[in-house]
């Protein structure tokens, strides 16, 4: 079969600090992956260009002025079963919004018919947000939680789906009776997801469990220990918890584990601490325990929304970049308030300007990353490439290169794009550069008009459903 080629702008993440923004052609092969990349190429060289690989009455996609292609955002963390409460209790902070909002509405997902209905709504609003690869958190139930999966397959987006291990500190209505339980509940979901049916276009499954601890709080030593053995047993499963959060989680964790000397301690200690491990939040974490996630090359889920939502504090992360530590942006629903990445963009760079501010005029500034605001290189790579590190998959995914799968966004900033007309209003084109930045900072759901996993064409404005 011959590959689809596209031709138009296209921006891609290279590093923090650069990513290209010119006119391509990019050609998609039958997999889903992309078969050549040209760049820079003018409207007059595109017959030529292509008959140079071969593609010869080949139709050409061509993007329109105002529209350009950018690989799909990678939301690090969210929670399924708590989009029902976006916007809801926001005057809380983390442990007793965890009793009065989160527990509550999670332990509805015990009725089937719910979860169905909710996580079949959930999961195309974060496909429509121009998420192409997703953590998610499920609940302690297997049946709803093998629904989410069984969804987000369906609908073809990349993720991984954990089963949320929880033993003690919850209500009696959520919570697992005992360890094995919460044990056995997470080896069924593996075993399921294993054996969803494969995506046509993919030789490789698009969903993948993980392992799920809550946080410390809700797990007790041996619900630990048993899945820290079982991540022992296959060191490509991905394992996803919470850490360092908020002052009193902290407090409460450390009198929990008195034998252990940090947070990020307690988890090293039962082998839950490792290259593919996502710890979301880190907002509060101290020198030993920077040192200690660089060392075992974990990555850190920057959730910014949330952490201002929740009145948690402000994640050093230009501190974790300087110590290469593996960044990526999550939504964090409904700590976060919102399922779109954007969100996250916005709030990561507002978080940065605020470390900026209090670290005004300080002697001997670094040239790395800490106590500087972020550009919109760095929001890229972090909504990008990076989420695509924290999850290990940046050899497939995270930014255009041949080889790796089409996880892509057509984005239109176009005056018909129905976002009200910010956009081509000013006296002359505006540049690449420019249309991304305004994307970042007053963007939505009605500029992502198309978006691809592995080549196919799953969500977005302009997809039929
Ligand atoms: N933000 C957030 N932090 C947590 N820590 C433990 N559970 C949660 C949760 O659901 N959301
Ligand atoms: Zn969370």
């Amino acid at each position: 079969m011959s590959p689809l080629v596209y031709y138009g702008s296209v921006i891609n993440p290279v590093s923090l600090k650069l990513f290209k923004a010119n006119r391509c052609l990019l050609a998609v092969g039958s997999s889903g992956n992309i078969d050549w990349i040209v760049e820079d190429v003018e409207d007059w060289v595109v017959q030529e260009t292509m008959a140079a690989h071969g593609c010869v009455d080949v139709e050409v996609v061509s993007l329109r002025d105002g529209e350009f292609l950018m690989p799909g955002f990678v939301d690090t963390h969210t929670h399924a079963p708590q989009v029902p409460n976006i916007g809801s209790g926001q005057q809380y902070e983390l442990l007793e919004w965890l009793e009065n909002i989160t527990f509550p509405m999670e332990s509805n997902f015990s009725n089937v018919e719910f979860a169905e209905r909710t996580y079949a709504s959930v999961v195309r609003r974060v496909i429509n947000s121009g998420t192409t690869t997703c953590c998610y958190f499920g609940t302690i139930h297997l049946e709803a939680t093998k629904i989410l999966a069984e969804i987000v397959n369906a609908c073809g987006q990349r993720a991984f789906v954990g089963n949320c291990n929880i033993d003690r500190n919850a209500p009696d209505h959520y919570i697992s009776p005992s360890a094995e339980a919460s044990m056995s509940t997470t080896k069924t979901l593996i075993s399921h997801i294993k054996q969803l049916p494969l995506n046509p276009h993919s030789v490789e499954p698009l969903v993948q469990p993980i392992l799920t601890p809550r946080f410390a709080i809700t797990c007790t030593s041996p619900l630990l220990a048993s899945l820290g053995e079982l991540a022992a047993s296959d060191p490509t499963l991905r394992i996803q918890t919470h850490i360092s959060e908020n002052p009193s989680e902290i407090t409460f964790t450390m009198s929990l584990f008195p034998e252990c000397s940090s947070y990020a301690g307690v988890y090293d200690s039962f082998g839950l601490l490792r290259a593919n491990t996502v710890l979301a939040h880190a907002v509060h974490l101290d020198e030993e325990e920077i040192k200690l996630v660089a060392q075992k090359n974990a990555g850190i889920s920057h959730c910014p929304t949330s952490n201002f939502n929740l009145s948690s504090g402000v994640a050093p992360i230009g501190r974790y970049l300087d110590q290469k530590i593996k960044v990526g942006l999550g939504t964090d629903v409904s700590g976060g308030y919102s399922p779109s990445i954007l969100s996250a963009i916005q709030n990561a760079s507002i978080a940065s300007k605020v470390l900026a501010m209090q670290h005004r005029g300080d002697s001997g500034a670094s040239a790395g990353f800490a106590n500087k605001q972020l550009s919109v290189a760095s929001l890229l790579y972090l909504a990008t490439l990076g989420g695509a590190e924290v999850c290990n998959l940046e050899t497939s995914v995270g930014s255009f290169s041949v080889g790796k799968s089409f996880d892509a966004l057509v984005v239109s900033v176009r005056d018909d794009s129905g976002n009200p007309a910010i956009w081509g209003s000013g006296p002359a084109p505006k540049s690449l550069e420019g249309m991304l930045e305004q994307f970042f900072f007053c963007g939505d759901d009605r500029n992502i008009s198309r978006v691809y996993v592995q080549g196919k064409l799953i969500g977005g404005t302009a997809h039929k459903r």
